[in-house]
This record gives structure tokens, C-alpha cells and sequence, in this order.
């Protein structure tokens, strides 16, 4: 999967493709809010996202308060969005929609 910087047209497109995430002004990184039953469910998630990311070697940045976990993807290599961000938001959806998530 490469890590070359997408133009613009090719990140609205891949937008389209993950229902519920963001991207900011400057294009540079998709991020979204996944809230879970408890915090057992938004670590679980976490665990398994992590075997993900570690096999894709492209890793979220992300912080967890309770049972929200706050997810930014950007690829620092490229310094901005590359298929790899839209491969591992595709990966979060599927395992958070196999959890307790709440929203
Ligand atoms: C050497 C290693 O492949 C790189 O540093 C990888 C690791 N994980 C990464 N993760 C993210 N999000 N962006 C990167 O550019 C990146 N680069």
C-alpha cells in the first residue's frame, strides 16, 4: 500500500467510502469519535485496532477518556492522507461495529 500523499479529488472520493469521519481544512489527517457500552468495550477496541495497525505498520494517533476513544489518522511519513488512513479507518469501523459501540 503506498504512502504517497493523495491529491484532493482522490481524498473526496475515499471520503465518501467511511461514513462518519472527518477530514480538517488543510486535508492533512481524517479523524473521528467512537463511544462505546463501557470502557471494557473502547479497550477491547483499542487491542484489536492495534493488531491492525501493527500489521498494516501505519498507527493511529488516538486518546481514550473513559469509554470514548478519539481517533486522528494522517500518514507523518507522507506529512498528509494516504490510502493507508483510509485503509485503517476501514479497519476501526469493522471492529467497532463488532463492539458495544454507542455512537
Ligand atoms: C518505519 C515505519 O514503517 C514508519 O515509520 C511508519 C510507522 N507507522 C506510521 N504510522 C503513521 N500513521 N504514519 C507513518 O508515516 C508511519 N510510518
Amino acid at each position: 500500500m503506498t504512502r504517497q500523499k493523495m491529491d484532493s479529488t482522490a481524498v473526496a472520493e475515499k471520503l465518501a467510502s467511511v461514513a462518519g469521519w472527518e477530514i480538517d481544512a488543510g486535508e492533512t489527517a481524517l479523524s473521528r469519535q467512537f463511544v462505546f457500552k463501557d470502557f471494557s468495550e473502547a479497550f477491547g477496541f483499542m487491542a484489536r485496532a492495534a493488531l491492525v495497525a501493527e500489521k498494516l505498520d501505519h498507527h493511529p494517533e488516538w486518546k481514550n477518556v473513559y469509554r470514548t476513544v478519539d481517533v486522528r489518522l494522517t500518514t507523518h511519513d507522507a506529512g498528509g492522507l494516504t490510502p493507508l488512513d483510509f485503509e485503517l479507518a476501514t479497519a476501526m469501523d469493522r471492529i467497532a461495529a463488532s463492539t458495544g459501540l454507542q455512537g
